[in-house]
């Protein structure tokens, strides 16, 4: 599946290259005063030294992408660590299997959350919910480093920076949010796969119900890094629930520096500072594009569409993806373009076992 190497954090010489299953993990981090989350300066030897820093019960896989080039961040359980067993493997609520750790293989998930308050928190952009709201959104977006990136020596101007370009940008951006109904409509669909409050038509099994529904009572928390509901006033909402294992859910499929990226880095600063925090048992699921579910989910999208046509052989698939700065692929080691294309191969691979042969194309939207 892959030939990279395999870091076991945890306990190096279990490492194997031959001992991958398919199951994802996530770091998992317990009681040490060092910060938890991914890298800052994204690079696969900063990712190696920053992810060692945690007390990671699973494997850390760091391989070079099969069909494309650049490198990528993906951690899976090891074939003896995980918990289920490939059939089981479906019927285990993934939060869980990323909270299992390698001394806790033969503990029935409910035990290993008897006692325990679980909360999983999503991380979103955000958006501006009124048209009012747009310049102080593009303000906190483009005062974000990983959105604009000043050399150190300039980085006293990164607010008045933020503060000119958002002030030029806002009358277009407005212009954009009037035309979709005055408004972003993230917060609504965000809070929606959290909490199943709203029924959207793509929503069937929304986060908060589907993990009731598998006996885990868990509390759901959106925490967004542009605007409302803040992930600092989620995390608030956490410590006051007195949540003790937290499982931490970028709502982005593929990671990259400006996303995932910088909401785990917010989140790293928080967690610093906090001594409940930084004691509280947590887990990152940087990606997963490469999830059965999402890419399922995908493909039948596509396919639904496709056989619309009458010759749907004829039909170009156009995957449209958001753009990064070149320099964050190329010097920093984001990972987003060849986690984007590995997951549109993948769908492409779905689609071709369901004899949908379409020829495809895969564009990256300028920013
Ligand atoms: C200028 C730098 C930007 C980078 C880099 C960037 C990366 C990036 N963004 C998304 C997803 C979304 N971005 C959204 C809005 C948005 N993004 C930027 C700038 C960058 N994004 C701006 C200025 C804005 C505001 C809207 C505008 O003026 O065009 C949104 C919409 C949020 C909402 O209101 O609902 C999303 C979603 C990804 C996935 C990404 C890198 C992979
Ligand atoms: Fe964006």
């Amino acid at each position: 599946m892959n030939s990279g190497l395999m870091y076991s954090v945890s306990s190096p010489s279990s490492a194997s290259p031959s001992s991958t299953s398919t199951a994802t993990a996530a770091l998992t981090h317990r009681n040490s005063r060092l910060p938890m989350l991914l890298p800052r300066p994204i690079s696969s030897s900063l990712r190696l030294q920053c992810c060692s820093a945690f007390h990671v019960d699973a494997s850390l896989n760091f391989y070079p992408s099969k069909t494309h080039a650049g490198s990528k961040c993906s951690l899976r359980l090891s074939g003896e660590q995980s918990l289920c067993s490939q059939q089981q493997h479906d019927k285990c609520a993934w939060p869980l299997r990323a909270l299992v750790t390698s001394t806790a293989q033969d503990i029935p998930i409910t035990s290993l959350i008897a006692n325990e308050k679980v909360g999983v928190l999503l991380l979103n952009l955000g958006g501006p919910e009124t048209l009012d709201d747009v310049q102080p959104f593009l303000f906190n977006l483009f005062a974000d480093p990983d959105i604009i990136r000043l050399p150190r020596s300039f980085r006293f101007l990164q607010k008045p920076l933020a503060q000119f370009i958002s002030v030029v940008r806002a009358p277009k951006s407005k212009e954009g949010y009037a035309s979709i109904g005055g408004g972003s409509p993230l917060r609504q669909i965000t809070d929606a796969q959290a909490s199943c409050e709203l029924t959207l038509p793509t929503n069937a099994e929304a986060l908060k119900k589907s993990l009731w529904e598998k006996n885990v009572p868990a509390k759901v928390y959106v925490g967004m890094r542009y605007w409302h509901p803040f992930t600092e006033e989620a995390i608030e909402q956490i410590k006051r629930d007195g949540i003790t294992k937290l499982v931490v859910l970028p709502l982005y499929p593929q990671f990259s520096i400006s996303t995932s990226g910088s909401s785990l880095r917010l989140l790293e600063s928080i967690f610093r500072e906090d001594e409940y925090l930084v004691n509280m048992q947590h887990t990152v699921i940087p990606s997963w594009y490469q999830r059965e579910g999402y890419i399922t989910a995908m493909a039948n999208l596509i396919e639904k569409e496709v056989l619309k046509f009458e010759t749907p052989d004829k039909v170009v698939i156009f995957f449209s993806a958001h753009g990064v700065p070149i320099a964050y692929v190329e010097e920093a080691g984001d990972p987003y373009k060849a986690e984007m294309e590995e997951c549109v191969d993948l769908i492409m691979d779905e689609l071709e076992k369901r004899q949908i042969t379409s020829p495809y194309t895969l564009a990256y939207q300028v920013l």
